[in-house]
């Protein structure tokens, strides 16, 4: 099966072409209740559709949170499979918030699950866990670069306990989100436009200016909306990394349904706001 163009080229162009802004499918149990929808796999279809029916065909990229899809077995698995095909279906492009991570032998399944172009989960990219050590990552770089995938790799992550492992400072004076930026450039030294390894780095932290976040590759941004952040956050927490920032947005959208135009609506607003932002920058 013939390789995709590779992901950070494909990223780039439909940045360029629909403005940065990743949409999170995540079907809370709150959500679910709050549109009318029973806790069970036809609220999670009818949910997963009425985002992807909504916004797909204008986001660059939507990002279906594994987690919410597992909570229902094999059934919630063929609603995810489903709605990731359907939104590529549609132009948008589908990173798998599913925060892999093992021992490389392991880790290679992983891969084989979300990675390789003729899986049923095969997604444009995946979140991915380094905290195995970066190295056991290995196969999933592999397998990105064989079927022109990508990979979010958690380096700074938005959640407030995240700096105990991501703070902590290494024998060489760097700590542990240093490196992961760091092993990210070398992945993508010389990638033009855009290199196909990002990492996660929460819009929610403030001034990150003692980071190197010219990674060559995306930024993943969650944190906006019902996290806290906004989108006139993003120049100063990224600076001049700003344009490879793609923003997360799930609960602060997804509030606005199950009216289709009411969540379009919403997701165009974050986008405006977050075009003006970097323009801004
Ligand atoms: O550092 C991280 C990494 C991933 N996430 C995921 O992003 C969305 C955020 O949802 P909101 O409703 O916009 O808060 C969710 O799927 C998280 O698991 C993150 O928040 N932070």
């Amino acid at each position: 099966m013939s390789p995709l163009e590779p992901f950070g080229a494909r990223l780039r162009r439909a940045m360029d072409e629909r403005g940065p802004l990743c949409v999170g499918i995540d079907p809370h149990a709150s959500l679910l209740a709050e549109w009318g929808l029973n806790d069970d796999v036809a609220g999670l279809e009818r949910f997963s559709r009425t985002v992807v029916e909504a916004v797909a065909g204008r986001v660059a990229v939507l990002k279906p949170q594994s987690a919410f899809y597992e909570r229902f077995g094999s059934r919630g698995l063929a609603v995810l499979e489903k709605s990731v095909q359907e939104a590529r279906a549609a132009g948008a492009l589908v990173v798998m918030d599913a925060k892999r991570g093992d021992i490389g032998s392991t880790m290679a399944a992983y891969a084989e699950s979300f990675l390789r172009k003729d899986a049923p989960l095969f997604s444009d990219a995946l979140t991915v866990s380094p905290y195995l050590g970066y190295g056991s990552l290995r196969p999933a770089v592999d397998l990105a670069r064989e079927s022109g995938a990508g990979l979010f790799v958690l380096a700074l992550t938005s959640n407030p306990e995240g700096g105990e492992v991501q703070h902590a400072v290494r024998a060489d004076g760097r700590d542990v989100g240093a490196t992961m930026l760091a092993h990210l450039a070398e992945e993508n030294a010389g990638a033009r436009p855009l290199g196909s390894f990002g990492a996660v780095v929460g819009a929610t932290l403030g001034d990150l200016s003692s980071y190197d976040l010219a990674v060559n590759g995306p930024l993943l941004a969650p944190g906006i909306g019902a996290q806290g952040a906004t989108a006139a956050d993003l120049p100063r927490v990224f600076g001049a990394a700003v344009r490879n920032v793609v923003p997360n947005v799930s609960r602060g959208v997804l509030r606005h349904g199950p009216d289709p135009v009411a969540l379009r609506d919403a997701a165009e607003r974050f986008a405006e706001e977050i075009r003006a932002a970097v323009d801004s920058a």
